[in-house]
């Protein structure tokens, strides 16, 4: 990790720089992304400019236009699922979200997430700023990560400083970059991470942590965002806030009293001690990576306005419409040899004879999709490796069979509809585990949404069954397969099975994921022009759960 800048200020001094450095809990061994990163400025402006709200609006007036004002969302709908929180996070492993749109492209292949550093001085309107972006921007998944999570933990030594302040808080050893570096790079390769909260009234860590996800746009805020080389590579686009420094003062005397349980002179003498050389020192000269430059903070509404324009500009040329380009995509006419389609027997052609009717009643519809569940549950089951092995029979003689090879197989289900095929999974292996993940169409956009996730801990252990009753274009199943692998699950110890796929859904999940097993009893021809397979079953989950027909 390379530090920007050689000599350290005479007045930096302090930090003993015993501090623990910050542990992330669940951040799993594998972490060989530490090299990403390499596309600096491959997004974003290529020259600085200064941007102040005096700036003349001519010809370009339509260009300026609000992003947000080109979607017609509602501002409380919008702000759900945008500023609050990404990711709310429930009891232990369980993850509900505000609806994660896809992540990856029709390939499967992550999309790698714009992010936009946010560099100035203490209190110069930063976090406003960045807030401000997000509410512009009014794209569904942003996520903020802020420098301050990344404190180190306090010698008892180092805290008594803190108490008087006599700590530098400002200094780059104060910071645990290395972790950033790490924590930005899982962010961009879609990865869980899991941020510590920090508190600057007792200058410690919270005991819990905050869940992220990779995300369409990340921003990066920080007195020293600029500060780390490898930092810097990470960024798509660098905004620095550049306020005056008495304004400045003011609102970090206001805040800190305020919001940070400080006292008046405490505040002055660590300003003149620390913060203000530190900002002469670091903060200012990084300004000269910076693409934008933003006066005044949160007030230039010009400038927030253009820094949103170009990241939408940016996104839109990644481009978002998968279940659209999913349904259209064309490919030949030999099937994969991923695809295992059960023998179209008159018995599963019969099967299919009653749940196809439309005017089999709810009973027999259960019944007969139950019948089906387990024989591709079996069929699945079949496909796993399995292992020589002799047991002794009753009357003495040895017999030379079969185990299964896998003994760690969990069950996923994609709701609603695949939490029909648990059952017939809990049935022919004991003790299984069962993971589930909701995933639901916007109806605005036609996009699959992430809503919800609950896997087993060690998931990346296990074989899958990934389990959906009816698969049309294939966009459900390959966000649930892209959430899998987002947790390291091999992509060959995924089993997808399902009783009914078009073969649309079948090219599309076979040439995104070849290495996913894919189990199914019917592939019917195509997807009509509301993605409903044709012809298909109808609604698998209302006619199962006899719930009335929903609208997706
Ligand atoms: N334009 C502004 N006018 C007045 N107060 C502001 C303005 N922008 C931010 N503040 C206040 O100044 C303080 C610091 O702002 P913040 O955005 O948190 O800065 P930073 O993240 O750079 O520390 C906060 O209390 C905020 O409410
Ligand atoms: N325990 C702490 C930790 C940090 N600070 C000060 O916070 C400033 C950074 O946060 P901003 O929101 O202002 O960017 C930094 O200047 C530190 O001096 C603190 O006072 N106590």
């Amino acid at each position: 990790m390379s530090g920007r800048f050689k000599q350290d200020p005479p007045s930096s001094a302090s930090s003993d720089s015993g501090g623990e450095d910050c542990i992330v809990p669940p951040m799993e061994e594998d972490e060989s992304n530490a090299e990403m990163g390499e596309n600096e400025g491959s997004q974003g402006p290529s020259s600085t400019r200064t941007i102040s709200s005096t700036t003349p609006q001519t010809s370009n007036q339509n260009t300026l236009r609000s992003p947000r004002s080109r979607r017609q969302r509602t501002t409380s709908q919008s702000q759900t699922s945008r500023s609050g929180e990404p990711i709310l996070r429930g009891r232990r492993r369980t993850i509900y979200t505000a609806g994660r749109p896809p992540w990856y492209d029709c390939q499967g292949q992550l999309v790698e997430p714009f992010v936009i550093g946010v560099c100035g001085g203490s209190a110069s309107g930063k976090t406003t700023v960045a807030k401000k972006i997000i509410e512009e921007l009014d794209v569904p998944w942003v996520t903020l990560l802020s420098l301050d999570s990344f404190y180190k933990v306090l010698t008892e030594k180092q805290h008594d400083d803190a108490a008087r302040n006599e700590y530098n808080f400002d200094h780059p050893d104060a910071f645990d970059f290395e972790l950033v570096v790490k924590t930005l790079s899982r962010l961009k390769e879609g990865k869980k991470v899991e941020v510590p909260i920090y508190n600057f009234v007792t200058h410690r860590r919270e005991t819990k942590t905050k869940t992220m996800y990779g995300a369409n746009v990340i921003i990066f805020e920080g007195i020293l965002a600029f500060y780390s080389h490898d930092v810097i590579k990470l960024l798509d686009m660098k905004v620095f806030v550049d306020t005056d420094s008495d304004e400045r003062l003011v609102r970090r005397l206001r805040r800190d009293i305020a919001e940070r349980g400080r006292e008046l002179d405490g505040v002055l003498k660590q300003y003149f001690k620390f913060v203000k050389p530190a900002f002469d020192y670091y903060i200012a000269p990084s300004m000269v990576h910076a693409d934008i430059i933003v006066p005044r903070g949160g007030d230039n509404e010009v400038a927030i306005n253009l820094i949103a324009q170009n990241v939408m500009t940016q996104l839109q040329q990644r481009g978002f419409k998968l279940r659209e380009k999913l349904a259209h995509a064309n490919f030949g006419i030999v099937r994969p040899s991923s695809l295992h389609l059960l023998p179209s027997t008159p018995q599963i052609r019969g099967l299919h004879t009653f749940i196809r009717n439309k005017d089999t009643p709810r009973d027999e519809f259960i019944f007969y999709s139950k019948r089906l569940i387990r024989l591709v549950i079996e069929h699945a089951l079949a496909l796993l490796p399995f292992t020589d092995v002799t047991v002794e029979t009753p009357q003495g003689i040895p017999y030379e069979g079969k185990r299964i090879a896998t003994e760690k197989i969990c069950g996923v289900s994609i709701l609603r509809a695949g939490e029909t095929m648990e059952n017939a999974l809990c049935e022919v292996l004991k003790d299984v585990r069962i993971g589930k993940i909701l995933i639901q169409t916007n109806l605005d956009t036609g996009e699959p949404e992430l809503y919800y996730l609950r896997l087993p801990k060690d998931i990346k252990d296990y074989h899958i069954f990934l389990m959906d009753a009816t698969v049309a274009t294939g966009a459900a199943a390959i966000m649930a397969i892209r959430v899998l692998l987002d947790h390291e699950v091999p992509e060959d110890h995924i089993s997808l099975c399902s009783l009914l796929m078009t073969e649309q859904g079948v090219h599309n999940i076979a040439y995104a994921f070849p290495k996913v097993r894919i189990v199914t009893t019917a592939v019917d021809p195509c997807v009509n022009e509301k993605f409903y397979i044709v012809p298909g079953i109808g609604n698998f989950g209302d006619r199962y759960f006899g719930t009335e027909p929903s609208d997706q």
